[in-house]
C-alpha cells in the first residue's frame, strides 16, 4: 500500500505488464533469449528485451513514460519477429502478442491519461 502512493504510476506500469505476461502462453518472451542455447542471436538482434528486464526496469523506476514502457514491449515483438522465421511457433506467438498486447496498452493508457 506504501508503494502505491510512493509511485502510483510504477505499479500502474507493473499492472499493466502483468496483463501483457498473461498473454504469453507459452512463457517465451519471459527471459533474456539464451546466448548459449541461440548463439547467432546478436547477429540480428539489437538490443535484447524481455518481460524480466522490464520488470526490473520498472521496479528502478527506469520508465519516464508510459511510452518508453510500450517501446520495450515493441521491441521485444519486433526482436521476435525479425530472429523467428514466419512458419515458428516464435513468429505466430509475437504476431499474436502484438495484437492482444495493443488492446491492454490501449485501455492501460487511456487509464493513464485518466489519471492525468
Ligand atoms: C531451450 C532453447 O530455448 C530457445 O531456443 C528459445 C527460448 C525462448 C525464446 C527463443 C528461443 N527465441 C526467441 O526469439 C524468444 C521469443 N524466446
Amino acid at each position: 500500500l506504501l508503494e502505491l502512493q510512493l509511485n502510483p504510476f510504477t505499479v500502474f506500469l507493473r499492472t499493466t505488464l502483468d496483463l501483457l505476461q498473461e498473454k504469453d502462453f507459452g512463457n517465451i518472451f519471459n527471459d533474456p533469449v539464451n546466448l548459449n542455447e541461440v548463439p547467432d542471436y546478436m547477429n540480428f538482434v539489437l538490443r535484447p528485451m524481455d518481460f524480466s528486464t522490464m520488470r526490473q526496469k520498472l521496479d528502478s523506476h527506469q520508465y519516464p513514460s508510459f511510452n518508453a514502457f510500450e517501446d520495450d514491449f515493441h521491441l521485444i515483438l519486433s526482436n521476435c519477429l525479425r530472429y523467428n522465421s514466419q512458419d515458428t511457433v516464435f513468429h505466430q506467438a509475437a504476431l499474436r502478442m502484438r495484437q492482444l498486447g495493443a488492446a491492454i496498452l490501449h485501455h492501460a493508457r487511456n487509464k493513464a491519461d485518466y489519471i492525468g
